[in-house]
């Protein structure tokens, strides 16, 4: 099963320019995990960080017992091998055919002979659907095939942990949905803990188990998915419906003068060309592909789910409730429209709680996963039952 990544109050600037403060989140092992966000939020910046490409100013990322801001050089390089990334345009050495881009890591990091590195390259092609390729350039195929080969040679050192950096930039809705659906495939055959960027709602809404946003400098929520697809928080509900009205302008943030004068336009019966229908709630999961098994880490996931339903806000309980089978409400004790209700928390200590204005839930609202903890709020208690990690 892949790692578990915790990360701790993360935070970076460039200079004076601060991208994101106190990112605190766990993915969890084996999960599909996707962070959404306008352009520009840091997303691309909060993956380097993960893998110490980049480093936070403070905050811990801790992978298998290492956290990777403060460990030595030596040790992030360990740590590293755990890794496999794929960035936006598949990062290919352009002068080798795929082949050899994919064989580089094997060449590179381990002493395998070249009659194993041909095994191992040719079975992530072929996980790729790329067998027969391999003697191609990048510059000779599509925009779709470059991304599948950056995800080949992603998996030739059997990493716990995928990070996928926009993989829908540049593809048609189509290659996009084919490259989400190996995506899930690849889950489910390695049970890697995956990690995807992304602005594209229609992959958000169908592939990652968990799902969080970065907005104004902030991780606005993080938790399973059906929190954020049935979520009206103003800065969640116009990203996910893809709307001009509501608090994301073109560069950022809107000032209050412009959102006063959108809602007053709108009230006035002037159509912005944004989608009318509310995508909101609960849609069915992309599921792995005929002939392939169940995928282990949506039946942890469910489990661990269903661990923490009374703290999640009613309507995500109603549309996890009602994704279901039969079988499972029985097994789990549920039943559609039942609200699963909070037992009572300890009070909080004192402290800022965020503000529904910087685009934060209230502490006890946002989904956590069990054993993290916000400002002002108190550490799940592991002696609660129901609240143990999935
Ligand atoms: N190495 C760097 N040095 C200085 N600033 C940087 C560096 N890398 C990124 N930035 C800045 O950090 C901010 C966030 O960039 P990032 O690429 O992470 O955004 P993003 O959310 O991934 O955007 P997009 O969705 O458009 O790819 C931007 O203002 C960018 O200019």
């Amino acid at each position: 099963m892949g790692a578990e990544v915790v990360v701790e109050g993360l935070t970076k600037s460039f200079g004076k320019q601060a991208i994101w403060r106190d990112v605190t989140l766990t993915l969890p092992p084996g999960e599909v995990s996707a962070m959404l966000g306008p352009s520009g939020t840091g997303k691309s910046v909060f993956l380097k960080s993960m893998i110490g490409l980049l480093k936070p100013d403070r905050g811990r990322c801790v992978i298998n017992g290492v956290d990777i801001v403060t460990c030595s050089e030596h040790k992030l390089y360990e740590i590293r091998k755990l890794f496999g990334v794929l960035f936006q345009d598949g990062a290919l050495f352009g002068s080798m055919n795929l082949y050899d881009n994919v064989a580089f890591p094997l060449r590179e990091h381990t002493k395998k002979s070249e009659t194993e590195i041909r095994r191992i390259v040719q079975e992530k092609l072929e996980m790729t659907g790329l067998a027969g390729a391999d003697k191609k350039l990048p510059g000779e195929i599509s925009g779709g095939m470059r991304k599948r080969a950056g995800l080949a040679r992603a998996l030739v050192l059997d990493p716990q942990i995928i990070l996928v950096d926009e993989p829908d930039s540049g593809l048609d809705p189509v290659r996009t949905a084919y490259i989400s659906q190996l995506l899930i495939d690849l889950n489910t055959q390695i049970d890697a803990t995956i990690l995807i960027v992304s602005h594209n709602i229609n992959l958000a809404r169908t592939v990652p188990d968990n799902l969080g946003m970065l907005f104004r400098k902030e991780l606005v929520m993080f938790g399973p998915r059906e929190v954020l697809l049935t979520s009206d928080e103003p800065v969640v509900e116009q990203f996910l419906n893809g709307r001009k009205r509501g608090p994301i302008g073109m560069s950022e943030e809107k000032d209050t003068a412009t959102m006063a004068r959108e809602e007053a336009e709108a009230a006035a019966g002037h159509h912005d060309g944004s989608p009318d229908e509310d995508v909101r709630g609960v849609i069915p999961q992309m599921q792995p592909s005929p002939g392939l098994p169940e995928r282990s880490g949506e039946r942890r996931r469910k489990d661990r789910v269903m661990r923490i339903l009374h703290t999640l806000p009613p309507a995500a309980q109603e549309g996890i409730i009602e994704s279901l089978s039969p079988e499972d409400q029985q097994r789990y004790g549920v039943h559609p429209h039942m609200l699963v209700k909070s037992t009572p928390r300890p009070t909080p200590s004192p402290g800022p709680v965020p503000s529904q204005h910087q685009g934060q839930l209230p502490a006890d609202q946002v989904a956590q996963f069990p054993g993290q903890q916000r400002p002002g709020q108190h550490r799940m208690r592991p002696a609660d039952p129901g609240q143990g990690q999935g």
